[in-house]
């Protein structure tokens, strides 16, 4: 059996990643492919319950290491129940999420080292890293009107920080971007949602 292949959707709030992930898995789908769609935090039944602790309550209810180690742990959870045995079964995962949204906030705006939160994903997920990551490239202003217009003010811990926390996100995923071109492809987030998923669709070919 061929292993599956391993995409992960990435970027701030509101840029698309939900509405893509959704699209792209039907797009792969409809190309014959199986496929598991799935998120983070969550996308296992541990994962989802360390969801609920991590995005509820106020917003000092836990450290920044804390925050770090739960993420971790959700992730390894995810890994070990639903990403790695669909690999191992030949289907295609498509996440919304994965370690490079940990590296962005927890790292690059939380201020914990890119050294230790990569310590931490190899010690619960064996370093497991996607084939593919599509970061979804959105001006702020734009991804602010979409998670404005979406959630009308309620939003989770980590979405209700403020602008310059985002920022230091944004600023996060791009350095990423560029320290792994091979992994990693830079999409234009604006336009028609069906637009953006023949992009995403697009760079996948050479998977
Ligand atoms: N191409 C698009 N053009 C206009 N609106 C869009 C587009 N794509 C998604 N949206 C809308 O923008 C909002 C945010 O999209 P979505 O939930 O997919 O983003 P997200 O990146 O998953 O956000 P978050 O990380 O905050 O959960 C939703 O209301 C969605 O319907
Ligand atoms: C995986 C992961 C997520 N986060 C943050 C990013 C968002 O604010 C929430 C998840 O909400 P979404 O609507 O499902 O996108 O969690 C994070 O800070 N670190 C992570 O590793």
């Amino acid at each position: 059996m061929t292993r599956g292949r391993f995409i992960s959707l990435e970027g701030g709030e509101g840029v698309g990643k939900s509405t893509q992930a959704k699209a792209l898995a039907a797009a792969l789908r409809a190309r014959g492919h199986a496929v598991v769609e799935t998120r983070e935090p969550g996308g296992s039944e541990g994962a989802e319950a360390i969801r609920r602790l991590l995005l509820e309550g106020s917003a000092d209810r836990w450290t920044a290491g804390a925050e770090a180690l739960l993420f971790a742990a959700a992730r390894a959870d995810h890994v070990a129940k639903t990403i790695r045995p669909a690999l191992d079964a030949g289907s295609w995962v498509v996440t919304d999420r994965f370690l490079d949204s940990s590296l962005a906030y927890q790292g690059g705006a939380g201020g914990i080292s890119i050294a230790q939160l990569r310590a931490l994903h190899e010690v619960g997920s064996a370093g497991l890293l996607p084939d593919r990551t599509l970061l979804l490239a959105l001006p702020a202003a734009e991804a602010a009107r979409r998670a404005e217009a979406r959630d009308r003010g309620g939003s989770d811990r980590i979405g209700g920080r403020d602008a310059a926390y985002h920022a230091r996100v944004a600023d996060g995923f791009a350095t990423l971007a560029a320290a792994e071109p091979e992994r990693f492809r830079v999409i234009d987030a604006l336009g028609e949602a069906d637009a953006v998923t023949a992009r995403l669709i697009a760079t996948l070919d050479d998977l």
